[in-house]
């Protein structure tokens, strides 16, 4: 493990590239980071914005340590150090998704046959809190997040788009993450979810949370986004005000 002093940033991220090679398209050749940078201080929310296709996704699964790197560093600030998910084992890299790093994917996956609330509750239940206490917070934010009571008890699997992307948002704000990274919260929300989202990203930052969220909409950005970070061909272009 990499670890340093504690810093003023929850996320340092410099100089990241990937490239993919397609060994069934005749080794076609895919850049798709090329020279990402990102610095997130601890209560900030960052948007990532950029034309589709551009590596947001990318960056994104770069961070939470799905996609392996060719070079660069991504420093997370972990148990009062910066780990640096680049370099670190598979066992380092899980020790930050448990404690440090969450992350809230576009499409909910669960355990086939586990009810909303377990899924929730489980959640919160990894992270140390008891279990009793844990399914009476996620029944507070599944309904905060208006889940109706009936379908409460019952497996996601058949909920709708938006109804699943609650239930995978209330997973993870349930927990008061350190760092959290949002794809897209509110593609599949109405009106009101998406006010309840907003509100739940400003009072985790409130609390000292880093928050990046990819972002498509520029009036959501607005009202989340403390600055928004430019991705264009896989680099970052430029820092705009939010
Ligand atoms: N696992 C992969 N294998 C091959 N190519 C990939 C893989 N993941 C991403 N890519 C390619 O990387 C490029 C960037 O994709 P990415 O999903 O990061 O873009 P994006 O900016 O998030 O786009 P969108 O806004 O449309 O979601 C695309 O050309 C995509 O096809």
């Amino acid at each position: 493990m990499t670890t340093s002093h504690s810093g003023p940033l929850a996320i340092n991220a410099a100089d990241l590239h990937k490239r993919f090679v397609l060994h069934l398209q005749g080794g076609l050749e895919l850049d798709v980071l090329r020279g990402a940078n990102l610095k997130v201080q601890p209560g900030a929310c960052i948007a990532l914005v950029g034309p589709s296709g551009a590596g947001k996704s990318s960056l994104m699964r770069a961070l939470y340590g799905n996609y392996r790197i060719d070079s660069g560093s991504i420093r997370i600030a972990h148990d009062g150090g910066m780990v640096d998910i680049a370099s670190a084992s598979p066992a380092e890299i899980l020790a930050v998704r448990q404690r440090s790093l969450g992350y809230v994917s576009q499409f909910l996956r669960a355990i086939p046959r586990l009810s909303a609330l377990d899924v929730v509750a489980s959640s919160a239940i990894a992270r140390g809190i008891d279990e009793n206490e844990a399914r009476r917070q996620a029944g507070a934010m599944l309904e905060r997040l208006r889940i109706p009571a009936a379908l409460h008890t019952l497996p996601p699997i058949t909920f709708s788009g938006g109804e699943q992307q609650r239930v995978n948002l209330a997973r993870s704000f349930i927990c008061d993450w350190p760092t959290l990274l949002l794809d897209e919260p509110t593609a599949s929300l109405d009106p009101t979810s998406r006010d309840t989202v907003c509100d739940l990203i400003a009072e985790a930052c409130n609390r000292g949370s880093a928050i990046v969220a990819i972002v498509h909409d520029p009036a959501l950005r607005d009202r989340i986004a403390d600055r928004s970070v430019r991705l264009e061909n896989g680099a970052t272009l430029e820092e705009i005000p939010a």
